[in-house]
């Protein structure tokens, strides 16, 4: 899918980050004719299990499972095998497994998608998390060097390992598009309008800003999941999307 076939409704990624079942499905019902992609993370995951990816492709989402897999090459493409199984449109790894795990994910996601006839998943690569604060990078995680730099050469290595894009900050977009080449997706968290706190989030941007820049998906969480009325969030964040589309 090319940036320009994007549509403003398929641009977001909402991450039901819930801890049963009965709330994330209710909530994905309510945006239900506003998104299109739900991301699923290890919370919801190990409270429903395998069954909340295929429900909410029942109800007509693709789903994003955030999995964000590092482990020796063997054991994350066995469970990129897994994942594969349930039909998942895209999932994640972390680029500080390494080159060899990155290649091992897809080549699994891949060989066994064609196995059972399912379309091949995006399999995309974490960077550095937008929790994490240059600071904490350099003192706590040990990687000398500025954020940007560390994101830049992970996602030239997630590109190399042929992964579709990476998870990274607002912040570091336009690098990498600069990098990589702009059909290398850029999937972006720590996105938050101007009228929602950052949270935990450190290196934040608003959706419009991220766009600009040439994201090609936000993944939002807490604004439209803890707002008093989510569809009503998704549909505000979506009129920014459009104003940046047109
Ligand atoms: O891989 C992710 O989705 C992810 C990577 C990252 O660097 N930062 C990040 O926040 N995320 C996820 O994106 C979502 C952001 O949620 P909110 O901060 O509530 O919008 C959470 O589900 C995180 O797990």
């Amino acid at each position: 899918m090319t940036e320009q076939r994007v549509k403003p409704e398929e641009k977001i990624f909402v991450a039901l980050d819930y801890d049963n079942m009965d709330d994330a499905l209710r909530t994905a019902d309510k945006l239900g004719d506003t998104i299109r992609t739900m991301k699923v993370g290890l919370q919801l995951f190990f409270h429903a299990g395998p069954q909340i990816l295929h429900r909410l492709n029942e109800m007509g989402f693709q789903v994003f499972m955030d999995c964000k897999f590092h482990d020796i090459p063997n054991t994350v493409a066995g469970a990129a095998d897994s994942v594969t199984q349930h039909g998942v449109y895209m999932f994640n790894v972390h680029c500080g497994g390494g080159l060899a795990m990155m290649q091992r994910a897809k080549e699994a996601a891949i060989h066994r998608a064609k196995a059972q006839g399912l379309t091949i998943p995006k399999v995309i690569g974490v960077t550095q998390l937008t929790s994490t604060a240059q600071e904490t990078l350099n003192r706590e995680i040990g990687i000398p060097g500025d954020v940007r730099d560390i994101v830049v050469h992970y996602a030239r290595l997630a590109k190399e390992a042929g992964l579709d894009g990476v998870v990274a900050s607002g912040h570091e977009i336009s690098y990498i598009r600069e990098a990589c080449g702009e059909d290398f997706l850029t999937v972006i968290p720590g996105i938050r309008p101007t009228w929602a706190g950052a949270n935990d989030q450190k290196r934040v941007m608003t959706p419009g800003e991220a766009l600009r820049l040439g994201a090609h998906y936000l993944v939002i969480g807490r604004a439209i999941t803890h707002a008093n009325d989510p569809r009503a969030a998704a549909l505000r964040i979506l009129e920014e999307v459009r104003q940046e589309a047109n």
